[in-house]
């Protein structure tokens, strides 16, 4: 599906990366076929020398020799790169955004030219191939500029096609921010390994193995969590001890206060872009 096409990657930080390693170690693109930049040499050196891409300091290098540009820079900073590169964005190009919060509404009103837009939302496990992201097309782009969307971004995990432009908040609350909540619940079941007498190791591989093996069982299986759950449970036994400490503890709660917390972060991103976007505002 991307053939030959150049992928223009501006910010090489925790997303980007990621991205140039998954498309890389997939095979969906070839090192000469993609070209990134960052603020910083010492951000792009690691990369140029790690997987021979083209490299630069200038974002407008990027944006005059890709095909496709990926902006995975700082939501705080995407108006001003945008307005740096805007005279070189026109038709030609598939402009992908991952920035959370910002509304492809957002871009449009400060670029006020017609673009093949496209917004995504992936994570961070984007770097081992096992990503979860979701598309959505602003007015300009076209079935074939969300086929190439979706090669690039299941060549590193799963991804789909939303067509409400406000559920990229929620998605950005859930399976963005999502990540981060499981590294803080395998961080904790660790440490409760070490409570019970396991080496921090032990219990780390055991914790992430777990996490792992469960989803695994989840998508292979297409079975209901409850269904598996109580798959688990046997009757008396050990893990409904540990579930009633889980309940008593309001973790479902917990759970969807945080997602919803991560959401209406997003909104608020997305509503002060809107605003500083629609004033020409580029600085945060
Ligand atoms: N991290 C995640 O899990 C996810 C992040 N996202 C989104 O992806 C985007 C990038 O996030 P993330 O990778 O974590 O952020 P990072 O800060 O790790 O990466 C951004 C990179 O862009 C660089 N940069 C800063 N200013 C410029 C500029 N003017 N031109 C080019 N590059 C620049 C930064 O350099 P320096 O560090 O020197 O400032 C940094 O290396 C954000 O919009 C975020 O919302 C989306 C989904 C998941
Ligand atoms: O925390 C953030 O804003 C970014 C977007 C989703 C995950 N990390």
């Amino acid at each position: 599906m991307l053939n030959n096409k150049k992928i223009g990657m501006i910010g090489t930080g925790n997303m980007g990366n990621a991205l140039i390693d998954g498309l890389i170690r997939s095979g969906a693109a070839q090192p000469e076929n993609i070209i990134c930049s960052d603020a910083s040499e010492r951000q792009l050196e690691p990369i140029k020398e790690k997987y021979q891409v083209a490299t630069t300091t200038n974002n407008i290098e990027v944006v005059k020799a890709a095909d496709i540009i990926i902006y995975a820079i700082k939501p705080q900073i995407m108006a001003s790169v945008l307005k740096e590169t805007a005279d070189y964005l026109d038709m030609s190009k598939l402009i992908i955004s991952i920035a959370a919060g910002v509304p492809l509404a957002a871009i449009e009103s400060l670029l006020e030219k017609d673009l093949r837009l496209i917004r995504v939302m992936p994570n961070v496990a984007v770097a081992v191939r096992e990503g979860a992201t979701a598309i959505a097309a602003g007015g300009h782009a076209d079935q074939d500029d969300v086929k190439l969307t979706m090669a690039i971004f299941d060549s590193v995990g799963k991804s789909i096609f939303i067509k409400e432009n406000y559920l990229m908040d929620a998605i950005t609350g859930l399976s963005g921010s999502g990540p981060a909540y499981i590294f803080m619940i395998v961080d904790a079941l660790a440490d409760a390994g070490v409570k019970v007498g396991l080496s921090r190791n032990d219990a780390l591989v055991l914790a992430s193995q777990t996490i792992l093996g469960a989803a695994k069982l989840l998508l292979e299986t297409g079975d209901h969590p409850g269904q598996l759950k109580d798959s688990v449970t046997s009757p008396g036994g050990t893990a409904i001890a540990g579930l009633h400490t889980l309940e008593k503890g309001g973790l479902r709660t917990t759970l969807i206060n945080a997602v919803e917390a991560a959401t209406n972060r997003s909104r608020e991103l997305g509503d002060a872009m809107i605003k500083n976007f629609a004033n020409g505002q580029t600085q945060p």
